[in-house]
């Protein structure tokens, strides 16, 4: 069965990036293919250095592609303008990172909102307090990040990034600095974002629980995807770590 463009979120095509020239050039991906559905939870995995953060940020529009083609929904992105290209991972992408960068001077409210302040958009009041409530800081919503968990940091976060009712939300290592308590929490959130908002979600990580969210995982080995798994269990994407190290 072919999928129709309007399931899929985002898609690489044939997609390389080199960095470096000469001597030094390092193929970071070698022409992969990849297409994330809508309203799937996905997690990217593998060794250091595979090429995880450079797929992700190829994906998201933040690098460059040396060839092939990445796109979002129907807009591909190397025929985008500077402009266009700031205008689409404002309205269309959503991103949550390691460091939760919020602005420390404005209240948890305040962050969730600036996004779209800073675009000239109104949130829909509906979806917001449907984000807020199924993220439950609805009552942290005046306190600046300082007055806040490591863990209530990045749900704000989380908030920030689903405001907007981006196409996808992309997260690098989203619970890399959060104890297993607040990691579990941030991805049960993600993972509601999902089920209950019909998000599509990609997050990179390491670790084989947090995978274990996800609802696909891939694997890349030196800048390909050379395994896939549905319905991820823990165990299971330890076993097959297991095996891609042999
Ligand atoms: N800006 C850059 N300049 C040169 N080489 C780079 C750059 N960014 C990444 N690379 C190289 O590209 C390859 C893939 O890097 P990438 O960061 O995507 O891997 P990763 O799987 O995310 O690794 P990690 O798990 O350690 O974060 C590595 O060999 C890396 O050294």
């Amino acid at each position: 069965m072919t999928t129709t463009t309007t399931q899929i979120a985002a898609r690489a095509v044939d997609l390389v990036k080199t960095y470096g020239s000469g001597s030094t050039t390092v193929q970071a991906l070698n022409a992969v293919n990849v297409e994330l559905v809508r309203g799937e939870f996905t997690a990217i995995m593998g060794p250091s250095g595979s090429g995880k953060s450079t797929l992700m940020h190829c994906l998201a529009g933040l690098d460059s592609v040396s060839s092939g083609s990445v796109s979002i929904g129907d807009a591909e992105l190397s025929g985008l303008s500077d402009n266009k290209m700031t205008a689409l991972r404002r309205d269309r992408i959503g991103f949550v990172f390691q460091s939760f960068n919020l602005v420390p001077t404005l209240t948890a409210l305040e962050n969730i909102t600036l996004p779209m302040d800073l675009a000239g958009r109104k949130p829909d009041k509906e979806w917001l307090d449907n984000v807020i409530d199924t993220l439950g800081i609805r009552d942290r919503l005046g306190h600046r990040p300082s007055e806040l968990s490591g863990g209530q940091q990045q749900r704000v976060a989380c908030a920030r990034a689903l405001a907007s009712q981006p196409d996808i939300v992309f997260g690098d290592e989203p619970t890399g600095n959060l104890d297993s308590r607040s990691s579990a929490e941030v991805l049960g959130i993600l993972r509601s974002s999902v089920d209950r908002l019909g998000q599509t979600v990609v997050v990179v990580t390491h670790d084989p629980r947090a995978a274990a969210y996800a609802d696909r995982v891939l694997f890349l080995a030196d800048g390909d995807i050379v395994n896939e798994m549905r319905d991820p269990t823990e165990a299971r994407v330890l076993d097959l770590m297991k095996t891609m190290e042999d």
